[in-house]
């Protein structure tokens, strides 16, 4: 059978014309229909696809990253308040007068260029405009903190130019307890927080100076140190030679992590002058062989641990022993290092006549001080631009402090953890020294110094003469 293809088509054009011209609105209505149908199935695939495709994404960083409602309302709070910050950062700088004025021209604040977010804070890189400098934008942390809503804030350089630190909750707020950790190594000892929330840690080496007014948390960071040592010091790869004249207040608490203890004038200087002998003859035996001692079993390392020095360096009555005990603290600051000896010193008042040999310490800890020149004493000259300010550390925080880096890099500031009694009676009790080392003063005639037996033979001779 053949079929007619042309008339085909001409009859369906013809009913196609009838139905139009017959029911037009009726045909316009189904048209619309149809289009609208087609193009909202599309859409609502479309759509459907895209939101299979966010449940997706949002699936996977929710479950890779942990995140939670509070997360995602934190991070809405971030957006809002660099949006915010973007606004009133220039005008904040200008009214602060941390700006410089173009000649000819403008005044030009620092920008931030960069930022990230941590656990309440807000790390922010400024690039600072040329004739300004990162020191002007320090001394004004505090005015930032406040016309920001934060708690801290604190300026410091870093690879990307200057890092402004925003930290909306202070972690050294609250007093802690560093747990004593089998594995701590001597490079790394436990001693309390950093501001920005890291673990601080001290390395066992440079002869190191904590100097803070009374009350400003000093034991904590002579326990700290102590605890943080103490795996060590019960195998007997560290030694504590421990003076403390304060009627062995503070020491006197766990004698048994200590392999010699000094409780008065004599028998300090004793300990001091015998460290300063066993470590010159430890760098006997190691030249030639080594540059750096390591600690060992058979020669381990000697902090000699001084509570509240100016006792014994400047208040002393006897001034041979003041003398003494000033020679051998120097002698083992300067040679100390590479044979094993480390100086851990703690002082109330920095200023040079009560510690003659302040220069050889090698790292300083500045917890609260009385004022801004003993800022500069304790942590060197420019530190307090830096944001160093030891002399506004409130008595309510024992503890906290400022400590400039080996690599002189810029002040951090950290707490020590607490030391409670009980903590120190534990330790005293599972990390004893395996010996404990007695210091027998010489009797007064033995012990005289060369110098007064000399003047007392001048003086006999001089009898004799006489005679
Ligand atoms: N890191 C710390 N965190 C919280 N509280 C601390 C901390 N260190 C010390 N304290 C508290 O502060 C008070 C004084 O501390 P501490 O005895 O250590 O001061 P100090 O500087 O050694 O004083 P002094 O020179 O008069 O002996 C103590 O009551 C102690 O509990």
């Amino acid at each position: 059978m053949s079929v007619d293809l042309g008339g085909e088509l001409r009859w369906w054009g013809q009913a196609l014309a009838d139905t139009w011209s017959r029911h037009r609105a009726l045909s316009v209505i189904y048209t619309v229909a149809v289009v609208l149908v087609g193009w909202i199935t599309e859409v609502t695939l479309a759509l459907g696809v895209m939101a299979a495709g966010w449940v997706v994404v949002h699936l996977f960083r929710r479950y890779r990253h942990g995140l939670t409602l509070d997360d995602h309302q934190r991070h809405r709070r971030n957006a809002n308040y660099i949006q915010w910050l973007s606004g009133a950062w220039p005008e904040l700088m200008i009214r602060l007068g941390c700006s410089v004025q173009v000649t000819n021209g403008p005044r030009v604040a620092p920008e931030f260029t960069r930022y990230s977010w941590g656990p309440d804070v807000l790390w922010m890189t400024v690039s600072i405009p040329l004739g300004m400098t990162r020191e002007q934008l320090a001394l004004n942390a505090d005015a930032i903190a406040q016309n920001l809503g934060a708690r801290r804030v604190s300026v410091s350089s870093s690879s990307a130019g200057t890092s402004v630190m925003v930290a909306f909750h202070d972690p050294l707020e609250e007093p802690f307890i560093v747990e004593i950790s089998e594995g701590a190594e001597l490079r790394a000892i436990p001693l309390g927080l950093r501001e920005d929330g890291a673990l601080w840690t001290m390395r066992l080496g440079p002869q190191t100076l904590v100097a803070g007014s009374s009350g400003s948390g000093k034991a904590s960071l002579v326990w700290g140190l102590i605890l943080g040592l103490a795996p060590s010091i019960r195998s007997g790869l560290v030694q504590v030679h421990g003076i403390d004249l304060k009627s062995a207040m503070e020491l006197g608490m766990g004698t048994e992590l200590l392999t010699r203890f000094a409780r008065t004038p004599e028998s300090a200087v004793q300990l001091l002058e015998e460290a300063v002998a066993a470590m010159q003859a430890r760098a006997l035996e190691l030249s030639g062989n080594t540059r750096q001692h390591a600690a060992s079993l058979e020669s381990p390392h000697v902090v000699v641990l001084i509570d509240e020095m100016a006792a014994l360096t400047a208040y002393q009555a006897d001034r041979d022993l003041m003398r003494r005990a000033n020679n051998a603290i120097a002698l083992l600051c300067s040679q100390g290092r590479a044979v094993g000896y480390t100086v851990f010193a703690c002082l109330q008042d920095p200023r040079k006549e009560t510690l003659p040999a302040r220069g050889l310490f090698t790292q300083t800890i500045g917890l609260r001080l009385r004022d801004a020149m003993e800022t500069a004493m304790v942590l060197g000259e420019g530190m307090r631009e830096k944001g160093a300010l030891c002399h506004h550390i409130p008595p309510t925080m024992p503890g906290v402090g400022f400590v400039v880096p080996e690599d002189g890099s810029d002040p951090v500031r950290v707490r020590a953890g607490i030391v409670t009694d009980e903590m120190i009676r534990d330790a005293a009790r599972d990390f004893a020294a395996p010996e404990q080392i007695p210091i027998v003063v010489p009797e007064p005639a033995a012990a005289e110094p060369a110098s007064a037996s000399r003047s007392r033979r001048s003086r006999r001779t001089t009898k004799g003469e006489e005679e």
